[in-house]
Formats: structure tokens, sequence, C-alpha cells
């Protein structure tokens, strides 16, 4: 018995234990698998290798290394750590030992991680004949003075998206000799763009290789991915070309112990459950007293901060000595804070750290030896992103997800299978989106007048719809069969933001005591009811702050200072016009819709929460502007008839339909590789538009990004799993596991677990 072994059997024979190991899996060590390349790379390449501690090449990396040695695109979707960085280090080196003009573009999701790789190019550079690589990375934190200097001397250069498209693309000339001898484009945690970034990140790279093409360059791609269903797939849409899959992963694995973890019920009828915050901090107090390094990931800032504290206060009590060797790591933390905490954790000085998924990507923090995920990260491709945190190497690794009280986190508690033997999730892109495609075809026409070869690239007959509407509106002109920007913007990239869809973003601003201003952070405007209504408690950095005021007109939410005990949480009211239908099909006695929606959400309220305890305090009414936009949905009719029926079986059909639609929404995130909070529904028994009863699941991005059409192929499987939950769930009459919604407007009332279940079944008989 391993070392592990014998600590999860010390677990569940503790005092604590009440039967949470809803099931536990052995994942089995691997041996390594190497193979050599088919040409060998050159000698300072070879030794800065050695110099790691890398004697031969893993199949995958072989595998990668020829294919883009070869001149073909390619994408590594293999484990963490499995050595995915070398796969594009090795080829981009050994190129330029052989070109000393050739160029790489490195492109990371954010700075941090593009710091991280400088480190890893400064080690491996350390090598003799490779110290003259000159390496820098170019983003917002490059001082200006320093730009010119790179942007002519670099070799290789790091960055994210958002800076190739505000920063490099628009002033392509200055990058001209740059993009002329451009040789490699790396794209690493390529899976990381999905949805509206990732449609985006497709456009911006669309507009990259044009301007390659002009400047008579033809750079080979090198993506790394973590493991999706789909990597070939998504990597091809992402870069508009094919290219070749390396998946057969030859690194090596130590045993990894993996338990889901069901916090027990509080009450008989099992209406809730403890919280999966408190059953972290007591594992996490537990695993550190055991002397094992510990991450554990929360998916928001609110649950890292309170674990945090409990953890605290546990180990006060146990184990005084450790109770300042954890600490808390998130995304609102300053570049500076993050490398100490990374530090402290390399150095083993913290030995036990709380995260939100600003973690998740591959930062090198040494090897953890366990994972505790509070709360089902969103997709099944993100829980082993963060599970391979611990364990790096060969080294025996423990991993927990800790469910919480919603329908996909118990459906998970109850179907291991769903984590262990389906493929990951497919990331989901839609580059032709049209407000993005509007957006890009600007910036392009700006940066090169569009031709021909353009309308191919940006999709057909999507460029050509988009571009008339674009003339129609004196954006572009056409002169000599070529389109011009005639915008008035000086500059059209700048007012497109990448990593949301909704406009300039607000202020969150802080007024001290002593009377002063400080701007905390910025707020998407999509988000600001929601998360910054007036009476909101808003936490930044670990401190909670009350949202005082929101200035709509100029953009600024004023806040205040309060230590409060309680958290809030909105509530939200939607409704929704049906505008065009793209497809139809009859699934037995139903009949399904794909198309366009305009969905009108108001935040109408919110409920006070005491922290620890999560007991409902009060709740608060707001007035506040509805806000629209449109979208892409499925939907589907239920047949009238139906209604009297359930009512003589005293079951409530509007409840039934409402209380279907929460479950089945919740579970949707398990099919395509979205959030719950990417998607939203309704359900009513009447709509206006058609007549009949309807249950709708949109895509929550305006203009949506993929989502509803994953919903559309896959529904059937959606109802079946959405069947089979509600008739697992132990709950009598439905709970925060199955039926409820913490979004729902209506307060989760007139939700009828059993009338959704009769329609279910009658819906699946009759397909
Ligand atoms: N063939 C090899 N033999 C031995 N060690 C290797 C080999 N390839 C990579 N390594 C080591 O494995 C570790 C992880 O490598 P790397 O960071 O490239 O993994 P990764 O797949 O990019 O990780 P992530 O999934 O976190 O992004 C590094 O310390 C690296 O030096």
């Amino acid at each position: 018995m391993s070392a592990l072994d014998v600590l999860v059997q010390t677990i569940v024979t503790s005092r604590e234990y009440e039967g949470q190991v809803a099931h536990t899996r052995y994942l089995p060590a691997r041996e390594p698998r190497f193979r050599s390349l088919s040409r060998p790379i050159k000698r300072p390449v070879a030794q800065a290798l050695r110099a790691l501690g890398v004697r031969r090449l893993y199949t995958h990396q072989a595998h990668a290394i020829d294919a883009a040695r070869e001149g073909r695109h390619v994408v590594v979707a293999t484990g963490t750590a499995s050595g995915k960085t070398l796969c594009y280090n090795v080829p981009v080196l050994d190129t330029w030992l052989r070109d000393t003009n050739s160029r790489a573009l490195y492109l990371f999701p954010t700075k941090a991680l593009a710091q991280d790789q400088l480190r890893t190019l400064e080690t491996l550079c350390a090598t003799e004949g490779l110290e003259s690589v000159r390496f820098a990375t170019y983003d917002g934190d490059t001082p200006k003075a320093d730009r010119g200097r790179i942007r002519r001397r670099a070799h290789i250069i790091l960055t994210n998206p958002d800076m190739l498209h505000v920063g490099i693309l628009p002033n392509h000339a200055a990058w001209a000799h740059f993009l002329a001898n451009l040789r490699y484009v790396v794209i690493d945690e390529a899976h990381y763009y999905r949805g509206v970034l990732g449609s985006h990140v497709a456009n911006i790279l669309r507009r990259l290789w044009r301007l390659c093409d002009f400047y008579g360059s033809r750079p080979v791609v090198i993506a790394a991915s973590a493991t999706i269903a789909n990597p070939g797939e998504h990597v091809e849409r992402l870069i508009g070309m094919p290219v070749e899959v390396v998946n057969e992963d030859g690194g090596p694995r130590g045993q990894r112990i993996f338990l889901l973890w069901n916090p027990p019920c509080l009450d008989r009828a099992c209406l809730s459950r403890r919280s999966a915050n408190t059953e972290a901090a007591n594992l996490l107090a537990m695993l550190m007293q055991n002397d094992l390094r510990t991450i554990v990931f929360t998916r928001s800032r609110r649950a890292a901060e309170l674990i945090l504290r409990y953890a605290r206060d546990r180990l006060e009590a146990h184990a005084p000595e450790l109770s300042d060797r954890v600490a808390a790591y998130r995304a609102g933390y300053l570049a500076e804070q993050r490398r100490q905490i990374e530090k402290a954790l390399f150095d083993e000085e913290l030995l036990g750290v709380t995260a939100t998924n600003a973690l998740e990507l591959g930062i090198d923090i040494g090897g953890l030896d366990a994972v505790l995920t509070v709360g089902f990260p969103g997709t099944i491709a993100s829980l082993w992103q963060q599970v391979g945190r611990a364990g790096r190497g060969a080294r025996e690794s423990l991993a927990v997800l800790i469910a919480q009280d919603n329908p996909l986190d118990q459906y998970l508690m109850h179907h291991p299978e769903a984590i262990f033997e389906r493929p990951v999730e497919q990331a989901l892109i839609d580059p032709e989106n049209e407000h993005i495609l509007r957006d890009h075809l600007l910036c392009a026409a700006y940066e090169r007048p569009l031709d021909e070869s353009d309308r191919e690239r940006f999709g057909g007959d999507a460029f050509d719809e988009m571009a008339r509407l674009l003339e129609g509106v004196g954006l572009l002109q056409e002169r000599h069969g070529r389109l011009f920007y005639t915008g008035r913007d000086e500059y059209p990239a700048q007012h497109v933001n990448i990593r949301s869809l909704g406009g300039d973003p607000y202020l969150l601003l802080l007024r001290t005591r002593r009377g002063e201003t400080i701007t905390l952070e910025t707020l998407e405007p999509a988000l600001v009811f929601e998360r910054a209504h007036p009476g909101a408690v808003y936490l930044h950095q670990g401190e909670s702050y009350l949202v005082e005021e929101v200035d709509m007109a100029r953009r600024r939410i004023w806040l205040r200072d309060d230590d409060v005990d309680y958290y809030t949480r909105p509530r939200l009211e939607t409704d929704f016009r049906l505008e065009r239908v793209w497809e139809q099909k009859q699934l037995g006695a139903v009949t399904v819709f794909l198309g366009e929606l305009t969905v009108v959400q108001q935040v109408v309220g919110y409920r006070r929460h005491r922290l620890f305890t999560e007991e409902v305090l009060s709740e608060h009414d707001l007035t506040l502007p509805p806000t629209e936009f449109r979208t892409v949905g499925v939907w589907w009719t239920v047949p009238l008839a139906w209604a009297p029926e359930m009512a003589r079986l005293g079951l409530d059909f509007a409840g039934g339909l409402h209380a279907a639609e929460h479950t089945a929404i919740g579970l949707l995130p398990l099919f395509a590789m979205c959030d719950r909070w990417d998607i939203g529904g309704v359900s009513t028994p009447m709509h206006p538009d058609t007549g009949t009863p309807l249950i709708c699941i949109y895509d929550g991005h305006p203009g949506g990004v993929g989502i509803a059409e994953r919903g559309y192929e896959q529904l059937e499987t959606l109802w079946h799993a959405t069947l089979d939950h509600l008739e697992t769930c132990p709950c009598q009459d439905g709970c925060p596991a199955c039926i409820q919604s913490p979004k729902c407007g209506n307060n989760n009332l007139t939700l009828d677990k059993h009338a959704a279940r009769w329609l279910l079944r009658r819906l699946l008989a009759s397909l």
C-alpha cells in the first residue's frame, strides 16, 4: 500500500467522515515511451536538452518536432507536464541555428504565461551556441522605450493575442522585417481560445496570415493544447488551415488516486448539503498536516478567500505552526504578488494555496502532491488540467473533486464515467459570428485593403454578406476590386475588446474614508448588473466592498470599504423574442428549432447570504433597466395536450417545464465546452411567438459562439441525461442539486420535479 493509500484510509475512517467519498478511482502509473527524430537536431539544441535533464524525446515530442520541421502545421494535445514546450522550442531553436534571420512569434493567453516561458527560454539558451538567440516579451507591460529595439532585434517574441491585435498588426509596417522572416507561430494553450475569445483570436490569426502573405512569409503553426475531444478540428478552425494532430502521450505518469467527494446531506429529505467550501478547508488543513503540498482550485475569488480563512482557523486550532504556510492566489493580484506566491510554492515555503483558475494554466509551480477542486470547474478538460498540477513526472498524487449543490456536480457524483470514460468536451468557436467578423474585417481593411483572397480566408458567404453591409454604412469602399477602410475611426482595433462582446468596461472606484478615490479594477458591461448592482457585495483581493452607486452614464461603479459577514446573489428575470429559425427537426412528439432570438434580461433583486453557513439573511428588490441582446438558441415546443393529462395526475405543467429547463441547462455544459454561466434558459407554458408551450436554451454571448448548435445536435442525449439525473437525485421534491437554479428570477418558485420527470419520460417515449 502506498503512502497515499494509507492517507486515504485515514480520511475515510476519521471521525468527521460521513461517507463523503462517492467514488474512488486509481489511475495507474505509466512508463515513458521514447522515439528518435527523423533528422538529427543541431548540437547546441541537443546540449541544451541534456542540460535540462532530457536524454531522449517522448514519442509525441519527436512526432511534433518532425512534423513542424517538415513544414506541417501541428497541434500537440497531450497531458499536463508532458513536455509540450519542447515541441515548439526545439524546432524554433534548431531552425534559428540554420538561419539566424528566422523569427518566431509565441502567443500565450496571459502575460504571466509569457513570463514563465521567457524563463524556460533563458534556461535553454544558456547553452553554448545559443547565447545569441534574442528573445523578449512584448505586451502591455513592455516599456515604450524598449519596443522599437525588440521589434527590430528579437528573434523570438512572446506576446498575447491582445497585443497582436492592437499593437502589432495595425502597425505592421514597423514589423515588416519580423513578419517577412517569420518561420513559426506558436499557439500555446490553444484550448483556451474557445467561445468569444477563441472566435476573436481566429480572426486575428487570419489577419496575421494575410500580412505574412504580403511580406512573403508562410509560418508554420505549432499549437499546444490540453486534452480536448477535438484538438484537430478546433485548431483548424482557429487557424483556418489543416493541421496534423499529435495526441499519443509518451510521457510518464505516477499513480494518481482520484476521489469524488460529496458533502453530506444536512437533513433527511436532503434539501441541502454541507458547504463544499467547509469540506475543502478541512481537507486542505488535513493534507497540510500530513506534509502534502496542496492546491485548492475554486470557481470564484470569494470561495478562494473563504477557504483560506476557514483553513487558517482550523490550523490555528490544530497545528498553529502551519497557519502562515497557506496563501491565496488569484487573477486580481498584481504580477509581483503572484510571482512571490509562485516562488514560495516552488521553494516549499508554502504548503497550501487556494486559487481561482488563474493558476490553472501551465505555470510551473513544481510538483504538488494533491489537488482539491471545489465545484466542477465547468469542463472536464479544465478538471484534468487542474488535476495535472499535482504529480508532475512520475510522482504519486491525490486529486479530489468536491461537489457543490448543483445539477452538474451532483450528476457527476453519480456518473463517474462522465469524467473517466467519456472523451472530454469539444472546444467551440465561431469565427464567423457576425459581431466578431464585422470588427475584424474593419481592422483587416485598415491594415490592408481587402481583396479576393480574403473572401475565402474570412468565411466566404459570411464575408460577402458582411462586406456588403459595411459598404452600405460607408465603412468600406470598393476601388478597383478591393475594399478600402473608409471609417472615420483612426484606429479601429483599439475599440475592439477581444475578451468580451460588450463595449467599454466599467471602472470600479473606491471612495476611501479619507475621501480619496482609488481605481480597483474594471468590469465588463454585460456583468455590471449581475455582479455590481447597488447593494451587492463585491470581492476584490479578498476584501469585501459594498456597491453604493452605479453611474451608467459615465460607466463608473462606486464602492465603499465594508467588512461585511455576508455575500450577495442576484436574481435575474429573462424574457425572449424568437427572431429567425435556421433549422428545425421533429424529435418524437416535439419540434426542435435552432435559430436567432433576442434575450431581454433584468436583474430584479438579490439575496444576502451569511458567509460560511450560506443562510439567507434577507431579500431585496431592485429596479434596474433591462438589457437586450441577440443570440442563438435551441428551443422546442411541448404539446399543449399534455397539460390536461398532467393536471389529472396532480402535476403542474408550467412547473414541470420550468424544472426540466433548469436541469437541462445545468447539464448542457457536459456536452459543449462551456460554463453554466455561458448559457441561459427560459420556459413558458405559452409563448406569444408560437402560441405553444416552449423550453429554450440559449447562448449567453451576444451573437452566439456555437453552444446552441451543439445543444441542437445533442438534444436527445441531453434529455436522457436530464431524466436520468432527475431520477437519481435523492431529494424528494427538488433541490439545488437538481431543479433549482442560482440565477432564477422567480426565486425557484413553481418548480415541479415530478412533472418534469413525467414530461421527459413522455418525451423520450415518443422518440
Ligand atoms: N523527454 C523528456 N524527458 C525528461 N523530461 C522532460 C522531457 N520533456 C520534458 N521534460 C520535462 O518535463 C517538465 C514539463 O515540461 P513542460 O513544461 O514542457 O510540459 P507541458 O506539457 O508544457 O506542461 P503544461 O501542461 O503544464 O503546459 C519540464 O521540467 C521538462 O524539462
